[in-house]
């Protein structure tokens, strides 16, 4: 494996953007993950740097998502799941049977490939996560969704519609609807799964560049096929490849001079 962010590995830095000293968000120690007999995720250690965005590319299969969901621990929702290694949570080891994962869902919004908002009002939709929270009053209430939506750009496009049904929106507005959501609930990370693949150019565009704001608030992971988006919206990239990420770096650094040959197979279109 390639790896030429990780400061403690020092020998193998090769593009090393020095001149940001972020902290790291998750940190992730030689993990395997194991559906049944499969072995879906293989000595994965990669350090994801806090307000920038770390792009999760590679073939159909190699454990993108799978990674992404060891982050907020739903993979262990899939029955017959193991895992070994460590990821740290701000220091907080996640996988240990003691820590809380209800800690980490206030923490880590996710936003799915598909838009999933809730078949309820738009304004429901946002108010949502901090009713749940035991938040009830409704003047904070509309400061938080108003605050969530503007967030996500989508304030100017739904304020006068706010208890309408969230369906009645295009599939792009709904995607900012979700994300918006996770806003709502104040998170430190957004994970989010191949986020603009059931959108249309226009919409995917407003959803990047939404990307590009929010990160300054916020660490995103973005799992993308889409390797010209992982190029335009994000600092770091992981490459993986049947369960190993093969090579992580600066997304300029690994789009312009791949250290790896299966990278640079990957990237140029030969295969995948
Ligand atoms: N719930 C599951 N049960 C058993 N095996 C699974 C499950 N989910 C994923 N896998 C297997 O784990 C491996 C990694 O799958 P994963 O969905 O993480 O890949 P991916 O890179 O996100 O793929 P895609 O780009 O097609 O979404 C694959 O071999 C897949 O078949």
């Amino acid at each position: 494996m390639q790896l030429h962010v990780d400061n403690r590995n020092a020998n193998q830095l090769s593009s090393v953007d020095t001149s940001l000293d972020h902290n790291i968000v998750y940190d992730t120690e030689d993990l395997n993950l194991w559906y049944g007999n499969t072995h879906a995720l293989k000595s994965i250690t990669l350090p994801i740097y806090e307000k920038q965005v770390t792009a999760i590319i590679g073939p159909s299969g190699c454990g993108k998502s799978t990674y992404l969901k060891t982050l907020n621990r739903m993979v262990e929702l899939v029955p017959g799941v193991r895992t070994s290694g460590v990821i740290k949570y701000r220091g907080q080891s996640i996988l240990d049977r003691s820590f809380k994962v209800e800690e980490l869902r206030t923490k880590v919004g996710m936003v799915f490939q598909k838009p999933n908002p809730f078949p309820k009002s738009i304004y429901d939709n946002i108010a949502y996560g901090p009713r749940i929270h035991g938040i009830k009053n409704k003047k904070i209430l509309d400061e938080i969704v108003e605050k969530s939506l503007r967030g996500a750009y989508i304030w100017d496009e739904v304020k006068d519609r706010l208890k309408e049904n969230a369906y009645g929106l295009s599939g792009g507005q709904q995607q900012r609807i979700c994300i918006a959501r996770c806003l709502a609930i104040e998170p430190d990370v957004i994970l989010m799964d191949e986020p603009t693949s059931a959108l249309d150019p226009k919409s995917t565009l407003k959803v990047e560049e939404l990307i590009e704001k929010l990160k300054q608030d916020y660490s995103i992971i973005i799992v993308t096929h889409n390797m010209q988006q992982a190029a335009r919206i994000s600092d770091k990239t992981a490459f993986f490849l049947n369960g190993e990420v093969i090579e992580y770096a600066d997304t300029n650094f690994l789009f312009s001079t791949p250290k790896d040959r299966r990278t640079e197979d990957y990237i140029t279109g030969r295969f995948g």
